[in-house]
């Protein structure tokens, strides 16, 4: 039997990706909505660690991975790096001016600040767990809804890519962590 790894998401977040690139393809990913669900399983359900984004290089360290650190029983094993790109995704074909609701985790917004102000000034932000509920949202809330996720998630979902490398800066590098469940002293 394969290990199972806990993970953000379950098909198509940066967590996911960064999963596979850490563990390839030889363990089982358990895909959890939020970062403090991960915390939770690492520590309770006997898998055999799990992964979270910790810091980002445009928008600074993610709070809940922080209080995680802190609150929970785990150490960090090990970490990966990924550069990544963001992309502004809708269900059908939709012209960037009748967006007017945009679903994204809430770090994620903070990395793409510029482009939402200079070509989306009058939308709602809606902060959700993570990009792929967000995208699952996104198809559910009516037609001038899109979503912040990654190419990954556009391919998956089929979803319309309105612009694609939103992120503020082309290296948007974000640190992710492997984390295990605390030895007993
Ligand atoms: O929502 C995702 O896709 C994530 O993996 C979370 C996340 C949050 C902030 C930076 C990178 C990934």
């Amino acid at each position: 039997m394969k290990p199972v790894y806990a993970v953000l998401g379950s098909r198509c977040t940066f967590t996911v990706e960064a999963a596979r690139c850490y563990w390839g393809d030889g363990v089982d990913l358990l895909g959890l909505k939020s970062i403090p669900e991960v915390f939770e399983s690492v520590v309770q359900s006997g898998v055999s660690g799990g992964m979270v984004p910790v810091e980002n290089s445009i928008a600074g360290r993610i709070p809940e991975t922080e209080a995680g650190l802190r609150e929970f029983p785990v150490v960090v094993a090990g970490e990966i790096c990924l550069t990544i790109q963001h992309c502004l995704l809708s269900t059908k074909p939709l012209a960037i001016d009748r967006v007017n609701l945009v679903f994204s985790q809430a770090q994620v917004f903070a990395q793409c600040r510029r482009f939402l102000r200079e070509h989306l000034p009058w939308v709602t932000l809606v902060a959700v767990a993570n990009t792929e509920l967000a995208i699952q949202m996104a198809r559910h809330a009516g037609e001038n809804s899109a979503a912040v996720g990654s190419a990954l998630a556009a391919d998956i979902y089929g979803m319309h890519v309105i612009a694609k490398g939103i992120q503020d800066s082309d290296s948007n590098v974000t640190r992710f962590v492997h984390i295990k469940p605390r030895e007993p002293q």
